[in-house]
């Protein structure tokens, strides 16, 4: 019987930075036995934060031009237009090197660190701007497209992690959506500067060469800035991460001694995991390093808490992609072109900007509203909207064969165009309210010793899911028809709701201790609502 989830007011609903919570957090250095430091908000936590987030940025704006990219390429790759393999090939490899990429990121990170592995992204996402942009060539576009997929890939996995391990614990959840803020503000940019681009000849060589502008800024800023205190610590700078802690807490009372418990908290919670892992048994280091990995792998997939967390944490970023909404993201060009809209990037540019916008709706609601309810809510007018979609296209006579004369078609007279565009700006907003962000927060499903990894195999589901998504939707579109093809992303939709509503409890105002014992013996849905009620 699905479980009552009743509104909530008990929730975090005190403004960012000044809330607090005495909950078990050892990433953050709060071991729950003192109370939270009292965090001030200085600046150096914003700075952190969006430093990190160029990455987001570059993830959106680079997921985002290829709309543009492929409707203003025409016959300037390989001397003729393409085809729509070439168009599938193009769009889907980012998804397939990322997924490459990010269970790798997981490891990486933990030996050498998250910041240098944001570096090494950036180096990747200015090669795959420069290579996409001098290539005369498909080939060449693949090869530039798969280049961006291993930095986006990367940059996706780590910088979350990045963010939550330097955010103070009362504002780790905001900070992280400003995160997917960032990305949907990218894809807007991107969407912006190809249509600025759109009338030039060549012009999309500028849309895609753009994307290395902001990668050079976040090296240059980055290069500079800190590692988080927690991986400081693990490889033993207690003084480095005493002087990072010192400066994100500028300003608070208690400041010197607050930053020593911090510190306790976190090694503390390191040797706890270590001797957890029987470490003192192993010889050297690099064995040392060795065995946690695989014991981190071997505790993922055999501790049954942790094996549900993953469970819901891979559901969540399956549905994310598998409900179709970068279809629109890659393909609004070609749809709108085909729909004989005057300017489709123009136009593509209401799914970008709704999605930003929406996004910035769930950042002020997502901890009053709760994760769970926001799907529960927000995915029954995802599968209307499809739903609607597909009704509309299924009385219209449509081709989306894109060698045929650019894909004007005929059968677009009338309000049908206009009736589809307002169906997607509906399933856009409800996607961007919900599923859009909430798989993001998959850190706070995984105890510590298992976080990195957990999240790493959760971006790949990701990335997995954007791959088949990017490599069908055309072939869908031409043929099984419009109309199925919207049938079938509201069909995932539903199944989807079912899992959230089956397997997914409400973590928000929950500490990460207290998402642990829930999920220890089973999924905990009605005991996550029954701890709300009472909070309440
Ligand atoms: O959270 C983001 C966001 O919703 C983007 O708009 C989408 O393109 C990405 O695939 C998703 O991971």
């Amino acid at each position: 019987m699905a479980a009552r989830d009743e509104p909530d007011h008990a929730g975090p609903n005190a403004p960012l930075l000044t809330q607090t919570d005495t909950s078990p957090d050892p990433a953050n250095g709060n071991d729950g036995l003192a109370p939270e430091l009292q965090y001030a908000g200085g600046w150096f936590i914003w700075i952190l934060t969006f430093s990190a987030g160029i990455s987001g940025l570059l993830f959106g704006y680079d997921t985002g031009v290829i709309s543009s990219t492929l409707v203003t390429i025409g016959s300037d790759l390989s001397n003729r237009p393409l085809t729509t393999l070439d168009e599938s090939l193009i769009t889907s490899c980012t998804g397939l090197f990322a997924l490459i990429a990010s269970p790798f990121t997981g490891v990486l990170a933990d030996k050498y660190g998250r910041r240098r592995v944001i570096l090494i992204a950036d180096a990747l996402f200015v090669l795959g701007a420069l290579a996409q942009a001098f290539t005369s060539q498909v080939g060449g576009m693949i090869f530039g497209r798969s280049i961006i997929g291993l930095a986006v890939g990367s940059a996706s996995a780590v910088t979350p992690l990045y963010i939550s391990e330097v955010a103070p614990a009362q504002a780790r959840g905001q900070l992280v959506t400003i995160l997917s803020l960032l990305i949907t503000g990218g894809q807007v940019v991107a969407y912006v500067v190809g249509w600025l681009f759109s009338e030039m000849s060549g012009g999309w060589r500028w849309i895609v060469g753009l994307g290395a502008a902001p990668a050079f800024l976040q090296f240059a800023i980055l290069i500079s800035l800190p590692e988080t205190p927690r991986w400081l610590v693990q490889a033993g700078s207690d003084e480095q991460a005493a002087k990072v802690l010192t400066r994100i807490y500028h300003g608070c009372p208690d400041r010197d001694e607050g930053v020593r418990r911090v510190l306790r908290g976190i090694r503390k919670e390191i040797d706890e995991e270590a001797e957890e892992m029987g470490q003192s048994d192993v010889p050297d280091a690099n064995m040392h390093w060795f065995h946690d990995s695989s014991q981190r792998a071997h505790d993922l997939f055999y501790v049954g808490g942790n094996r549900r967390a993953l469970t819901i944490a891979m559901m969540l970023q399956g549905l994310q992609q598998l409900c179709g909404f970068n279809s629109l993201m890659y393909f609004s060009g070609i749809i709108f072109t085909a729909l004989s809209f005057s300017s489709p990037t123009l136009t593509s540019l209401t799914v970008a900007v709704t999605n930003f916008l929406f996004t910035l709706v769930a950042f002020g609601l997502i901890d009053k509203i709760g994760r769970r309810r926001i799907l529960l809510y927000s995915i029954p007018v995802m599968i209307l909207a499809l739903g609607a979609c597909a009704l509309v296209f299924s009385g219209m006579d449509i081709s989306f064969d894109p060698e045929s004369s650019q894909n004007q078609n005929s059968d677009t007279r009338g309000g049908s165009p206009l009736l589809i565009l307002f169906c997607l700006a509906v399933f856009v907003a409800a996607y961007a309210f919900g599923l859009g962000n909430v798989p993001w927060q998959q850190a706070e499903l995984f105890p510590l010793n298992v976080r990195s990894l957990g999240s790493a195999l959760a971006t790949a589901t990701n990335w997995g899911s954007n791959f088949v998504v990017g490599l069908t939707f055309l072939p869908m579109m031409q043929w099984l028809s419009p109309t199925w093809t919207f049938v079938i992303y509201s069909g995932v939709c539903a199944l989807g709701w079912i899992a959230v509503q089956r397997i997914y409890p409400e973590m928000s105002g929950m500490g990460l201790e207290d998402v642990k014992g829930l999920l220890a013996d089973g999924w905990g849905v009605e005991e996550s609502l029954r701890r709300r009620r009472a909070l309440k």
